[in-house]
């Protein structure tokens, strides 16, 4: 169910006119569906019914506070990635019991600000985090319940940015050294060695690769307790894809990859955790732009807008698509045509989409760009001077501004001159 459609000739959210929140707050903004939000977090939760879980909310999807109590209120946990993520999951309300702390560069003092104020576990990423991990908790007088990161070596055949799961990535131990690195870990009186996890990549758009990692965190699983370590939790990771582009074939659903979990875990018992990020978020936002010039190039009509590569960085760095419709609908059989669509910043990168057919628009039409809600907002940056554009929330017939724009004040009064300047 989208609930970002035409009504009445005009795009809406839920139940607000986009034209009524551009009004209020100005462009370019991004706007999130609270009934999306909530609607993607039970598709996961129903989808894993029956197993003892916790769908933990990769929060680096998009980390505003009104985002992560919305979800935390409808029982989520939290992936986070820094003691930042850490500590604004807590400022929204979630408990350290319902935190899992990933990321492959945890710091001691990150490791020292989650054990003290409460984690449900540390996802370990490497031998040497393993060894400050176990000083931190041996220095606090506390055990830090972890499970270890394993690399499966497989293709999540997705873009080459954001797979994780092969081994030339970053993330996670060689399986291969699994057995003796677990061993270590068993062996190491500040750690509680309470299962495994893994994360192969993100915009997955097919389950395979999902079922070929899961089955090899199965069969280590079966290793691990010969070995004599209680493996009781296994943190799946997320990954699941969105369809960017309307006119595409849907990537799986949350049940189908739920069906597929309980076919390749379901046996062993374990309490399972996943972190979706993209697809709880992703389609529960856009980002709203207004046109400020129709210009002539050579061949080429280009739609320069207000909104850039600072306020919606995946197209300049991953290619990505997204879908770019009118606010107000077009007339139906209206003819398009193909316009280079940009933003005002100083660099040809900055182009959302090269010849797209869109209808014929003027200076002060808004645009809207679909499934912007994941990774989006929080990859935002303030180059050229550009104030990070405001985020807005709608439930119902309400909105609200949950994170205003910045004035140039603002910005400007943040740096600080050398007295001797
Ligand atoms: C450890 C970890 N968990 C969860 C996620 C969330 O991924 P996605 O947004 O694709 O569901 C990521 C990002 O890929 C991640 O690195
Ligand atoms: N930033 C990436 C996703 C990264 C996932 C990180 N765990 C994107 O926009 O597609």
């Amino acid at each position: 169910m989208d609930h970002f459609l035409y009504r009445n000739g005009s795009l809406h959210a839920e139940d607000v006119p986009i034209s009524d929140i551009a009004a209020a707050v100005g462009t370019p903004f991004y706007v999130y569906s609270t009934a999306t939000l909530l609607r993607h977090f039970t598709l996961f939760d129903e989808a894993l019914d029956g197993m003892d879980h916790m769908v933990c909310y990769a929060m680096k999807a998009a980390s505003n506070q009104a985002i992560l109590m919305t979800l935390a209120q409808a029982g989520a946990g939290m992936d986070v990635v820094s003691v930042g993520e850490y500590l604004r999951a807590k400022a929204a309300g979630v408990p350290g019991e319902r935190i899992v702390f990933s990321g492959v560069g945890k710091t001691a003092d990150e490791i020292r600000v989650a054990l003290e104020g409460g984690i449900r576990q540390f996802n370990v990423e490497s031998e040497p985090e393993m060894e400050v991990l176990n000083a931190v908790a041996l220095s606090l007088g506390k055990i830090a319940p972890i499970t270890i990161r394993i690399n499966p070596d497989v293709d999540a055949r997705t873009h080459a940015k954001i797979a994780t799961g092969k081994s030339e990535n970053k993330f996670g131990i060689p399986i291969a050294r699994a057995r003796e690195v677990y061993a270590r870990a068993g062996a190491m009186p500040g750690l509680d060695v309470v299962g495994i996890d893994v994360h192969i990549g993100s915009q997955l758009t097919e389950l395979e690769p999902f079922e070929t990692a899961y089955r090899k965190v199965a069969e280590l699983t079966e290793a691990l307790r010969a070995d004599g370590h209680h493996i009781r939790r296994l943190d799946l990771g997320g990954g699941l894809g969105i369809p960017y582009e309307q006119s595409n074939s849907a990537p799986p659903l949350p049940l189908d990859y739920g069906a597929l979990i309980k076919r390749k875990v379901g046996h062993l018992g374990c309490e399972i955790e996943i972190e979706p990020g993209r697809l709880i978020a992703g389609n529960a936002g856009i980002m709203v732009s207004a046109v400020i010039y129709v210009k002539q190039g050579e061949g080429r009509d280009f739609l320069i807008i207000d909104g850039a590569m600072n306020d919606l960085i995946r197209p300049a760095m991953y290619d990505a698509h997204h879908d770019i419709v009118p606010v107000v609908e077009p007339r139906p059989g209206i003819e398009r045509q193909p316009y280079d669509i940009v933003g005002p910043v100083c660099e040809s990168g900055d182009t959302f989409a090269r010849q797209r057919a869109m209808p014929p628009l003027t200076a002060g039409d808004l645009v809207a760009f679909r499934s912007a809600g994941a990774y989006g907002a929080v990859m935002s940056s303030e180059y050229n001077t550009r104030p990070l554009i405001p985020e807005v929330l709608v439930k119902g017939d309400q909105f609200a501004v949950i994170r205003p724009r910045p004035t140039f004040d603002e910005i400007i009064k943040r740096d600080t001159i050398p007295e001797w300047l």
